[in-house]
């Protein structure tokens, strides 16, 4: 049997529709939200990434802020970019594109942002509101994996969920959002250096990889009717010299997942989704 897939492509588009009309109202009470992207250097995923979220906001009414800087910049010429942007009014919210290049010290960049104004819910004190199951913004791929598999029916209460990865964007979040007492489920954080992999993951109701790992996730590693959801995401160049998207889940495991996340089409929709919901909430409550 075939898994049921998690299509965050037209949950994405659910989501866009709904926030579209409360983009709507703001307009009418004077409240134009604002996101605002600051990106270094040449990446050309991240370059992509943030296309999409303009393009996204010129969709649903929010106003557009770009600050790109090249992959050479001084660490205080972004200070002063994330300065700007704290004292802007028309930027409700902004994000910095990650990664940076590695001469930037990202952590201390998201730490200058302010925090009523990080739209991505990745700095320290919106990290520690979700630590203490208080209301702020959520990292924008955690919050979107909860939505997908909540609209779509997957038991998440009481679930023994497997997360292998610990990044700050995806998987460490990730498991901090689950185990709130909202979601309610038990959570194991694994990743690549996790020893007898397998025998966490085939205990899983649930399991997310988030590795950077292609194919690391095989079918003999998950229990039939799991739930898997694919956040890693590789490029790879094929024997045709065309690049494409891989994710760390192996194509076989949809034959035997009761539910599938997909590399593309599953939990990277959905983060686009979720950083327009965080932008629109935040104008919301300053409102
Ligand atoms: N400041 C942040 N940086 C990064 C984040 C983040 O949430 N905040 N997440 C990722 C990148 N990212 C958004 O920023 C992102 C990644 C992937 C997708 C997506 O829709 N992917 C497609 C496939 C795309 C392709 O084929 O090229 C899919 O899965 O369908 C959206 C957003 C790291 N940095």
């Amino acid at each position: 049997m075939s898994a049921t897939i998690l299509d965050g492509k037209a949950t994405a588009a659910a989501i866009k529709d709904e926030l579209r009309s409360r983009v709507k109202a703001l307009a009418e009470r004077g409240i134009v939200p604002g996101l605002g992207t600051v990106l270094v250097g040449d990446d050309p995923a991240s370059h992509i990434y943030v296309a999409g979220k303009h393009r996204d906001c010129a969709e649903l009414g929010i106003a557009s802020i770009q600050r790109e800087l090249p992959a050479d910049v001084s660490p205080a010429e972004v200070d002063r970019v994330v300065d700007e942007l704290n004292a802007d009014p028309a930027c409700t919210g902004y994000i910095v594109q990650l990664p940076l290049p590695k001469h930037i010290d990202e952590q201390r960049v998201l730490e200058r942002m302010l925090p009523e104004k990080d739209a991505d819910g990745l700095h320290p004190v919106n990290l520690g509101r979700l630590v203490l199951q208080k209301p702020g913004a959520l990292p924008c791929t955690p919050r979107g994996i909860v939505e997908l598999l909540t609209r779509f029916g997957v038991p998440i209460a009481g679930a023994e969920v497997v997360v292998i990865g610990r990044g700050i964007t995806a998987g460490r979040p990730l498991g901090l959002l689950l185990t709130r007492r909202s979601e309610n489920a038990t959570v194991t954080s694994c990743h690549t250096g996790t020893r007898d992999l397998v025998a966490h993951t085939r205990r899983a109701d649930i399991v997310v990889v988030a590795a950077g790992v292609p194919g690391l996730l095989t079918t003999d590693m998950i229990r039939p009717g799991a739930a898997v959801v694919d956040v890693g995401s590789t490029r790879v160049v094929g024997a045709d010299g065309k690049g494409r998207m891989v994710g760390d889940v192996d194509p076989g495991v949809r034959e035997v997942a009761g539910w599938l996340a997909p590399i593309p089409g599953g939990a990277g929709p959905m983060t686009r989704a979720m950083l327009l919901a965080n932008v629109v909430e935040a104008a919301e409550r300053s409102a």
